[in-house]
């Protein structure tokens, strides 16, 4: 069986004495799309953080690809094919050309350019504003930004957290199938979401959250009939 491409086991993670993760395994599977939902405060954020490598976990072990990347940097993890977006913070006064090259800083320096022009061929709405400073680019403009750039650095694994955070539905909508291309065409990816509903329109299988921990992983097909499961799942411990 080939290795997943994404593997997390028994990640334990704390903020000094605040412990935030218990013990959380996860994987994404080649080609897989996969949601991370739960409620505010679970520990999405900080899961991204530690599979990222922007974190370091107290305990467990993180494969991608069937190598151990646990103690491996942030950085090495982007050559080795792991990206990350996270948020709309873009460098506002550099353009948006600008903020896509910086982003190649794991490339060697000849492929940066064509691996620029490769995302800016994915978002030809960031095309036309190449020459733009970021700052006057519009919340979902941004948030393709954030994509594009993350795009640059020829992922083999992407993770995203909260994509639809404070955009048009309609938006939103073009992200996403976005998302769903990347996927279609081999990419492996994690997204975090807030949103249910976007979650299961998008996904192969997702994960829920509860207080450090994943408590249940479905597939939408298996949740479709049943919204009383969905709602328990969504409130946690809430419910
Ligand atoms: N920098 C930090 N310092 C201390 N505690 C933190 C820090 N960041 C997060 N936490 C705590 O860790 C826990 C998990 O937070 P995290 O941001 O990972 O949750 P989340 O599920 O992503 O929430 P949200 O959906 O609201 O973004 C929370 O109790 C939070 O208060």
């Amino acid at each position: 069986m080939p290795a997943d491409a994404l593997r997390a086991t028994a990640i334990e993670a704390a903020y000094g004495p605040v412990r935030a993760l218990f013990g959380v395994d996860l994987r994404v599977g080649p080609g897989e799309l996969v949601g991370l939902c739960g409620p505010n405060g679970v520990g999405k954020s900080t899961l991204l953080r530690v599979l990222s490598g922007l974190h370091r976990p107290t305990a467990g072990r993180i494969e991608l690809y069937g190598d151990d990347v646990t103690a491996v940097s942030a950085v090495r993890r982007v050559r080795l094919g792991l990206s990350t977006v996270v948020g709309q913070a873009t460098f506002g006064s550099l353009s948006v050309l600008d903020n896509l090259r910086l982003h190649g800083y794991a490339l060697p320096a000849a492929q940066v350019r064509e691996a620029v022009d490769a995302a800016l061929a994915v978002f030809p709405r960031l095309a036309q504003r190449a020459a733009q400073p970021a700052s006057t680019l519009s919340g979902g403009e941004r948030q393709m930004l954030a994509l594009a750039r993350a795009l640059v650095q020829r992922p083999r694994v992407l993770l995203v957290d909260e994509l639809s955070l404070g955009l048009a539905p309609i938006v939103v909508g073009g992200l996403l199938e976005m998302l769903r291309r990347l996927n279609n065409s081999g990419m492996a990816i994690l997204v975090v979401e807030q949103s249910v509903n976007v979650a299961l329109s998008l996904v192969d299988r997702v994960y829920f959250m509860e207080r450090g921990a994943i408590a249940a992983e479905h597939r939408p097909q298996e949740l479709a009939a049943r919204p009383e499961l969905v709602r328990s799942l969504v409130l946690g411990g809430h419910a």
